[in-house]
C-alpha cells in the first residue's frame, strides 16, 4: 500500500466511535496495536498551528503538562514539528502536534497533504493582544489547503491571550475576527468550510473549556455519554455533573444543563486538590502507588451549602458533580445510581473493546489491510 493510499484509509477511519475498557488495574493486556503498529504516526492527530509566538507551545505545556501559566515565558521558539503523545496518561488518545511558527507550504520537504489526511482537528491560533491581519491571511491559507485535502477535518480558531482586554474589547476583537475570517472564505467560494471560535487565555480556565469542545467532538459515542450523565444527576438530585480525564482536566461529558464557567472552574479545582492531597499523603512510603486509582473518592463541602463529590470511572476518567447538602443527606441513593452509572460506563466500553477483539481475530494476514480499531483509552488506531 502506498503512503497515500495508507494516510487515506487513517483519515478515512477517524471517527471516535469505538471506547475500550482499561478500567480493571489487573495486569495490563500487551498492547496488540501498538506491536503491530509501532509508529505513533498512525494516531489521530489534532494540529497547533498559528503565527510564531501565538501561543501554541504554552497551550499545550498548560492542558497537557500541568506547566503553570507563568513558566511558559521561558519557552523557547518551537523550529520543527512537536509530536506529543499524550494516550499514556490521558483518555485523549490523540497526538498533539504543535508547529513551527510560519510552516511553509511550498517547502518540498512539508507533506501537507500526508499531515492534513490523519487529522481531525486542525487548532489555529491566533494572539488577540497583536495585530491579527497577517493571523487572518494565514489563518485563510492553512484552512483552504487542509480543507481541499481534507474536509472532515474540524476548524477550531483560538482567540488567544484575552487575558489582556477588556471584556468588551474581547468581544468585538471576536466578532472582527469572525467576520473577516468568513468574508474570505465566501470571497473564495468556500462557504461551507465551518470556523468555530474560542475566547482562550492560559491564565484561566478558558484554555481548558475550549480543549474539551475540541475533543467533544471528536468522541461520537458523546450523546449516549450525555444521556447516562442525564440519568444519574435526575435520579439523584445532583445539579451538575462532568466526566473528567483527570490528567488534562478536560471534561470529555456532560450532562445536558448549560456548563457556567464557575461551576467547572470548581470541579477542576477539585481535580487539582485531590491529586496534590493525594501526592503528599496517598502514595507509599517508598514513594510508590499512583495519586489516582480506583479508590479515589473526595467529598468537599463548601460554605454556602455546596457539596463536591469526586469518585473515580475509569483509569483515566473521574466524575465530579456539584449538589446542594440537601440532596447528599441521600447518599446511600446517589452512591448506588453511581454504581449503576459506572457499570453502564464501562458496558459502552466493552461493546467496544469485543468488536475490537472480533475485528482482531477476523484480521487477515495481509500487511495492506486496515482495521479499525481502539487504544486501550478508548480513541481509535489504525492497524496496517
Ligand atoms: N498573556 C498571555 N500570554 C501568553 C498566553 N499564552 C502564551 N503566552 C505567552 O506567549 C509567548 C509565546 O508563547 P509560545 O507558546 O512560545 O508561542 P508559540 O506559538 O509556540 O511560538 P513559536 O514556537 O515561536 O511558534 C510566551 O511568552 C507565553 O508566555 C496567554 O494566554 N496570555
Amino acid at each position: 500500500m502506498s503512503d497515500h493510499e495508507y494516510e487515506e484509509q487513517l483519515a478515512g477511519s477517524f471517527g471516535v466511535d469505538t471506547f475500550s475498557k482499561d478500567f480493571d488495574y489487573g495486569v495490563e493486556e500487551p498492547d496488540t496495536e501498538e506491536t503491530l503498529s509501532s509508529s505513533t504516526d498512525s494516531k489521530p492527530r489534532i494540529l497547533l498551528m498559528g503565527l510564531r509566538r501565538s501561543g501554541k507551545s504554552s497551550i499545550q505545556k498548560v492542558v497537557f503538562h500541568k506547566m503553570s501559566p507563568n513558566e511558559t515565558l521561558f519557552l523557547e521558539s518551537t523550529n520543527k514539528i512537536y509530536k506529543d503523545d499524550i494516550s499514556g496518561s490521558s483518555f485523549v488518545n490523540f497526538q498533539i502536534w504543535d508547529f513551527p511558527g510560519q510552516v511553509d507550504f511550498f517547502d518540498p520537504t512539508f507533506d501537507y497533504e500526508m499531515i492534513f489526511r490523519g487529522t481531525g482537528a486542525l487548532i489555529f491560533v491566533i494572539d488577540a493582544q497583536d495585530d491579527y491581519v497577517e493571523a487572518l491571511g494565514r489563518l485563510h491559507l492553512t484552512v483552504t489547503r487542509a480543507y481541499r485535502v481534507n474536509p472532515n477535518i474540524n476548524f477550531e480558531v483560538f482567540v488567544h491571550k484575552v487575558d489582556g482586554l477588556s471584556d468588551d474589547h474581547k468581544i468585538e476583537t471576536q466578532r472582527d475576527i469572525h467576520q473577516r475570517a468568513n468574508d474570505d472564505l465566501a470571497d473564495a467560494s468556500l462557504e461551507k468550510l465551518h470556523l468555530s471560535f474560542y475566547l482562550t487565555s492560559i491564565y484561566d480556565h478558558s484554555i481548558f473549556e475550549a480543549f474539551s469542545k475540541v475533543v467533544q467532538k471528536l468522541i461520537s459515542q458523546l450523546p449516549t455519554l450525555e444521556n447516562l450523565l442525564n440519568i444519574f444527576i435526575s435520579n439523584s438530585g445532583i445539579e451538575k455533573a462532568f466526566l473528567f480525564d483527570v490528567v488534562s482536566k478536560i471534561y470529555i461529558a456532560t450532562d445536558s444543563s448549560p456548563v457556567d464557567m464557575q461551576s467547572y472552574e470548581l470541579c477542576c479545582d477539585m481535580i487539582d486538590v485531590v491529586i496534590d492531597v493525594s501526592c503528599i499523603y496517598g502514595l507509599k512510603e517508598d514513594g510508590t502507588g499512583s495519586a489516582y486509582d480506583k479508590d479515589s473518592l473526595a467529598i468537599i463541602k463548601l460554605n454556602n451549602t455546596t457539596v463536591l463529590y469526586l469518585k473515580e470511572v475509569t483509569k483515566f476518567l473521574s466524575l465530579v458533580c456539584i449538589l446542594r447538602e440537601e440532596s447528599f443527606e441521600k447518599k446511600g441513593l446517589i452512591d448506588y445510581n453511581f454504581h449503576c452509572f459506572r457499570k453502564a460506563i464501562h458496558e459502552v466500553f466493552e461493546v467496544a473493546s469485543v468488536a475490537r477483539k472480533g475485528l482482531l481475530s477476523m484480521q487477515p494476514s495481509s500487511p495492506c489491510t486496515t482495521v479499525k480499531s481502539t487504544a486501550l483509552n478508548g480513541t481509535p488506531r489504525v492497524l496496517v
